[in-house]
């Protein structure tokens, strides 16, 4: 790996981008991808990730702020940045009559910073890497949805990189296909390159990677890293009991927070949720028995990732595999 990647690989200030139509896509984002992650660009359909990732290639200029890839100013340094940054932005086009290894030399051939001299040899590495070996020789219309990202992202392989930048990388694949990127991202990794991929599915930043940025219309809500992102959804206190009354009131004594009354609930029996903050929760049961509350059901439940996000957002993420 090149020796300035133990700088932040990506990072972003006030970056924005103002369309002629007059819409904000993205609103002033301070980005920071840390070298070796893999770093989940969170966000509902239309939040700016594509805007953001066609910036930070330099597709696009900023209408305001900075951009950094590998160190350097983009896009007046794309020149020297692009060579070693992998991206699967809209998906390359093959021809479906040619082999997938025919398209890989083929669009190896189109790019001007690769060396002719070492194509097939690239080519095979390339392949290997993403587990196309075998059919490379056949015709790509043979290939499902999930190979044929692959061999995307064989041509975004074809050098060696220090960062990847994968647009929705999963969208429109079946769920082979699906578990077939994901694992190649992970290898990737594991080889050390950093991987910023946005996706618009909740379970693929928890299932894939070790940070997480979340955008919303334009803006950046949050960025930390999973475990962080996790550890922070704080417990709340589940009480199901036929007299319900009572027991908020008990709780509320206590000193319990935000006591409220969950929609929908697994069971039929009434239910009350709450904080409870630094309580020691036998203490909390213990006074519940104690005010002669019937207790049906009693125990601290974490919040989902993606209840969490939608209180952040205010809108939903689509969970589907
Ligand atoms: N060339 C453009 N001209 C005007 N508006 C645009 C242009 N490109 C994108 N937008 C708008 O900017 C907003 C952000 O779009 P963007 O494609 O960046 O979002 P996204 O999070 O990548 O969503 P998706 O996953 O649907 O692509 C959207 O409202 C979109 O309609």
């Amino acid at each position: 790996m090149n020796g300035s990647c133990s700088e932040a690989p990506i990072v972003t200030r006030g970056l924005t981008k103002r369309f002629r139509s007059g819409q904000v896509a993205v609103a002033g984002i301070d980005l920071e991808v840390p070298a070796g992650s893999i770093f989940g660009f969170l966000g509902p359909n239309g939040s700016g990730k594509t805007t953001t990732i066609r910036m930070l290639l330099g597709l696009i200029t900023p209408t305001s702020g900075t951009v950094q890839v590998l160190g350097q100013p983009m896009p007046k340094a794309q020149l020297s940045v692009l060579p070693r940054v992998g991206a699967l932005v809209e998906g390359p086009a093959f021809y479906p009559f040619w082999t997938g290894r025919a398209n890989l030399l083929r669009f190896d051939a189109a790019d001007r910073t690769a060396d002719p001299s070492t194509r097939k040899q690239r080519a095979g590495e390339a392949l290997e890497r993403v587990g196309l070996s075998n059919a490379a020789g056949k015709k790509v219309r043979a290939y499902s949805l999930g190979m044929r990202q692959r061999l995307a992202i064989a041509v975004a392989l074809m050098q060696r990189r220090d960062l990847l930048v994968l647009d929705e990388p999963t969208n429109g694949l079946d769920p082979q296909g699906t578990r077939e990127v994901r694992s190649l991202i992970r290898e990737l990794a594991g080889d050390g390159t950093t991987v910023f991929t946005s996706t618009h599915l909740l379970a693929e930043v928890e299932q894939l990677c070790t940070h997480a940025a979340v955008m919303s219309r334009g803006r950046l809500l949050r960025q930390s890293t999973m475990a962080e992102l996790r550890s922070e959804l704080r417990p709340r206190l589940v009480v199901r009991s036929p007299d319900l009354e009572q027991a908020k009131q008990t709780l509320a004594a206590l000193g319990v927070t935000d006591l409220r009354e969950p929609g929908e609930t697994a069971t039929d029996d009434p239910t009350v949720e709450g904080d409870p903050g630094e309580l020691p929760i036998d203490k909390l049961a213990a006074a519940l028995v104690a005010a002669d509350v019937r207790i049906h059901g009693f125990g601290l439940e974490r919040p989902s990732l993606e209840e969490s996000f939608v209180a952040l957002t205010g809108e939903g993420f689509d969970v589907a595999e």
